[in-house]
């Protein structure tokens, strides 16, 4: 199952830049198992903004939620979630 999600980052102003780049290094650890996995297909930034667009192929809806929710920076991202399915017109 193919999901689309579009993540925003929002950093607490109480955060110090320190608890920020923690947060970043943990993030990256956890966003590379993901992509290596396979589950994590695909991850683009959105140019001018401290947000994402990502790709995911997972087994179910509950297998998204605990890889989303496992994210270091889960409490500090929205995240809009679209399902995804294969377009007719796909050569792939
Ligand atoms: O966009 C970001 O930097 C946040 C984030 C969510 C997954 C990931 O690898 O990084």
């Amino acid at each position: 199952m193919k999901f689309l999600c579009r993540m925003q980052v929002q950093f607490p102003e109480s955060m110090s830049a320190e608890e920020v780049a923690q947060k970043q290094a943990q993030e990256k650890e956890y966003s590379q198992a993901l992509q290596r996995s396979g589950e994590f297909e695909a991850i683009y930034r959105v140019v001018g903004k401290y947000a994402n667009v990502s790709i995911f192929d997972v087994e179910s809806n509950d297998r998204l939620h605990e890889i989303l929710s496992g994210f270091p920076m889960f409490p500090y991202m929205s995240i809009e979630t679209t399902p995804l399915s294969k377009h007719p017109n796909s050569i792939r």
